[in-house]
């Protein structure tokens, strides 16, 4: 465990003298405790003999002193280091998930990601910083006590030693237990923290139903879930504990016995008598504390597997000459094979997509059409075949080159809670007034901000909430045009949208083609954009079912005709008033 703690920390020098410092305090005092044989043979006696006494009266008052001045530090430089090392352990972590594949993003790694990053990190560095100390303490006294009492009285000594295996056979059965629970226990704690986003975000639906307060019947499993876990491993643990203390307090027995039988048949001196009960005690009570902190030390073991499980995900391969610049940013699906694990996602894909052009993918749900958008900007990786970007194999192309060429818009644009301004100056900070006002103006977004109290001024809220989701597909493909992206990939909403933002959005995407170097891929849900794209890839079960202008494909009478005239009829329906 502690090899494994030291490899999470970039720096682990804070940790070493932390260590160290703990390492000192308790080998200190085992020899203090050591001290008092001498002192009380010298001084137990009819006629104290002072002389011999003095010179470890000295080296135990200069040693205790040590002690407590160490012992004071300790405290305030283990609160400061616990902070430091969170901290450091949080920017590792951090830096190591902005390497990881898009892909891997979901919805349950998101809530274990907010937790490890949150909750188990901090109690890496807080344990390692707080925890760990009792723990080294508790070691290390009871075997520096067996070794001073080897030269006191060895038949004692190896009482000391019969129980010392025992004592951690059993300690290590309650551990292992407790470890068990803990991890069952964060299991469902995961799942919980998933549920809870889930649960924010259907509140809309559940209210809807009339059920808003308690109608996640997920969520509510998942509290009950916790709390059997938690009364399971309560159950589970209570015995070996209790075997542990028990081992404990009959090694504490079996000492006394066997020392007042030394003193009785002579064989033993009172004052070693005395300082060995001293000694015994001092051998006993860390070992007593082992199994509050055991808990809690595995608890640690467990957040340090949790951080490592973060920080031993593959990063994306990255070659190390990666092609850093495209000369132009065509698209190329060759022969691509993809699955998410088991499930198939597209098999044997080819098209391609010139600059100047806009290829709208169309196709039932399911038919891989966002899987198509996610493998251009390298969310994953392909099985089989290649995806080229400027006639590159996206893998032997630099990431961060890749991700500057592509802006992506998809249907739930999330936009920060700070001002429209600030929002649109993520694609490109240093963007003049002018630039902005024409990416607006190109987003048909100016109009938006003409309406806003405070224009550009205007926050707009958690998420956008400020805004429709027209509006904030507006913003996102103003943001487009900022970063001057030579690739679009956009997921048009596919709800219904009003007429103006509707208008306002297939406008938008007309100006995105407009510009000659632009490739856009359009997964379109509405007729007006299929009319205006100069290419149509018609997907079925991952396969490409169709690809051609739209105009050749309505007169074949494919997938393509028959998805168009579904398109068209649901246009038509309307609720009468
Ligand atoms: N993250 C994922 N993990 C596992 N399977 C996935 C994942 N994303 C998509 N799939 C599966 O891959 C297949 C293709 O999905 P994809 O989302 O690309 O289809 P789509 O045409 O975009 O569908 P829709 O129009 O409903 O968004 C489906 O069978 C889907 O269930």
């Amino acid at each position: 465990m502690i090899r494994h703690m030291y490899r999470l920390y970039p720096h682990p020098g804070l940790l070493v003298r932390l260590t160290v410092l703990h390492v000192v305090l308790a080998v200190l005092q085992g020899l203090l405790l050591g001290s008092l044989v001498p002192i009380l043979r010298a001084l137990l006696r009819p006629e104290p003999d002072f002389a011999t006494a003095t010179p470890w009266l000295v080296a135990g008052g200069i040693g205790v002193l040590v002690y407590w001045a160490l012992k004071v530090i300790a405290t305030p430089v283990g609160f400061a280091a616990s902070m430091h090392l969170a901290a450091q352990l949080r920017h590792h972590l951090m830096r190591h998930v902005a390497t990881l594949p898009l892909g891997w993003f979901t919805g349950d790694r998101k809530a274990r990601l907010s937790r490890t990053v949150t909750t188990s990190a901090g109690n890496v560095a807080h344990l390692a910083a707080t925890f760990g100390p009792p723990a080294i303490t508790g070691t290390l006294v009871p075997i520096t006590v067996v070794a001073v009492t080897f030269v006191v009285d060895w038949r004692l000594a190896l009482v000391f030693l019969i129980i010392l295996p025992i004592a951690f056979l059993a300690l290590r059965r309650a551990g292992r237990i407790t470890s068990e629970a803990d991890r069952e226990l964060e299991e469902a704690a995961v799942e919980i923290a998933g549920r809870a986003i889930e649960f924010g975000q259907a509140q809309p639906v559940l209210r809807a139903a009339g059920v808003g307060a308690t109608g996640s019947a997920r969520m509510r499993h998942a509290l009950d879930d916790h709390r059997d876990r938690y009364l399971r491993g309560l159950r589970r643990s209570l015995f070996p504990d209790l075997t542990y203390t028990g081992v404990v307090m009959v090694g504490f027995v079996a000492v006394l016995v066997f020392g007042a039988q030394f003193l009785l048949n002579g064989s033993l001196a009172v004052p070693d008598t005395v300082a060995l009960l001293v000694l015994a005690v001092r051998f006993l009570e860390p070992l007593g504390t082992l199994t509050e902190l055991l808990g809690t030390l595995h608890a640690m073991d467990n957040a340090i597997s949790r951080v490592e499980s973060i920080l031993h995900t593959p990063a994306l391969p990255h070659k190390k000459n990666a092609v850093r610049r495209i000369e132009e940013a065509s698209i190329e699906f060759d022969d691509v094979t993809f699955s998410y694990g088991d499930t198939p996602a597209l098999s044997n894909v080819s098209f391609v997509c010139r600059p100047g052009t806009t290829t709208a993918l169309v196709g039932p749900s399911g038919s891989g059409k966002t899987t198509v958008t996610r493998l251009v900007a390298r969310f994953f990786d392909v099985d089989s075949g290649s995806v080229r970007v400027g006639g590159v194999d996206v893998r032997d192309l630099d990431h961060a080159t890749l991700l500057g060429e592509i802006a992506i818009v998809f249907q739930d644009v999330y936009l920060f809670d700070t001002t429209i301004e600030e929002n649109l100056r993520l694609a490109r900070p240093d963007a003049t007034r002018e630039e902005l006002e024409a990416a607006a103006r190109a987003a048909r977004l100016d109009e938006v901000i003409e309406r806003l109290p405070d224009g550009w001024d205007t926050q707009v809220g958690e998420g956008g909430a400020q805004l429709s989701g027209g509006e904030r597909q507006r913003v996102s493909i103003a943001r487009a045009f900022l970063k001057r992206a030579r690739i679009v990939l956009l997921d048009e909403a596919g709800s219904a949208l009003d007429p103006e933002n509707e208008g306002a959005i297939s406008e938008a995407i007309a100006n995105l083609a407009r510009d000659p170097e632009r490739t856009v891929i359009v997964i379109a849900h509405r007729p007006a954009t299929l009319a205006t794209a100069d290419f149509v890839v018609a997907l079925d079960g991952g396969r490409v079912m169709e690809f051609g202008s739209p105009v050749d494909l309505l007169r074949t009478g494919g997938t393509f005709a028959r998805l168009h005239n579904q398109y068209e009829h649901a246009r038509s329906w309307h609720i009468a008033t």
